[in-house]
């Protein structure tokens, strides 16, 4: 049986990929399968440079095929802030923590001035491939004053979609699959990848 490794510890972007990204003709493991593999240091300073260093560093460790994410939030009102940074927005990687201090951040800040993006770039990285294959998604929202619903993670509970009228948080991972940033990137990801990959 072929195998593809998601080079992720995040068991909701673990859930959100199984959920779609799933084939009778591979296996889809994640790190979470892998509790000793060592922590990878994200030193990059763009979703893509971060994205690749997880990839390579799980491909050279385990010679398979693998995908790795990395996404964030960027606020218009914050200037892109927290990107790159925002799962260690609030120091240590806490979600809790990093949606208070978001929510800080934009106090006094109206609703029409907290608009959002979440994005997503994917990396996947094979053996016997030279080249990577790079896609990246995008979904828009508004943040919300205060967090609203219990699924998801990370900031997904002030992530308000005004078309749904709802936060991410209160979507189902298939709903939340149909149109997130992640989802997007693998929607792209699916059409590309079979005719790239060298088994
Ligand atoms: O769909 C999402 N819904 C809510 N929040 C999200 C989402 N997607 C990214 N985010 C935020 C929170 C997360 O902490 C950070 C990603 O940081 P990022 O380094 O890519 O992921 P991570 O450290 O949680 O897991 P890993 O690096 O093992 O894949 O951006
Ligand atoms: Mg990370």
């Amino acid at each position: 049986m072929k195998e593809i490794i998601i080079a992720t510890k995040n068991p909701g972007k673990a859930r959100e990929f199984k959920r779609v990204f799933d084939d009778q003709e591979f296996t889809l493991k994640t790190l979470l399968d892998f509790p000793d593999f060592p922590e990878i240091r994200e030193t990059g300073t763009t979703f893509k440079e971060n994205a690749t260093i997880k990839a390579h560093a799980v491909m050279e460790r385990f010679n398979l095929p693998v995908i790795a994410d990395d996404s964030g939030l960027e606020v218009r009102a914050l200037y892109g802030q927290p990107g790159v940074y925002s799962a260690r927005y609030a120091g240590d990687h806490n979600d809790a923590a990093n949606n208070a201090k978001l929510l800080s951040e934009l106090g006094g800040v109206p609703k029409e001035k907290r608009d959002a993006r979440f994005v997503s770039t994917l990396v996947f990285a094979n053996p016997k491939n030279e080249e990577d294959l790079v896609v990246e998604g995008e979904v828009k929202g508004i943040i919300a004053q205060f967090p609203q619903g219990d699924d998801g993670f990370g900031y997904d509970p002030l992530f308000y979609l005004p078309e749904l009228g709802k936060t991410m948080a209160e979507l189902s991972v298939d709903e939340k699959n149909q149109i997130s940033h992640r989802g997007n990137a693998i929607k792209k990801l699916e059409k590309q990848w079979q005719d790239w990959i060298n088994w």
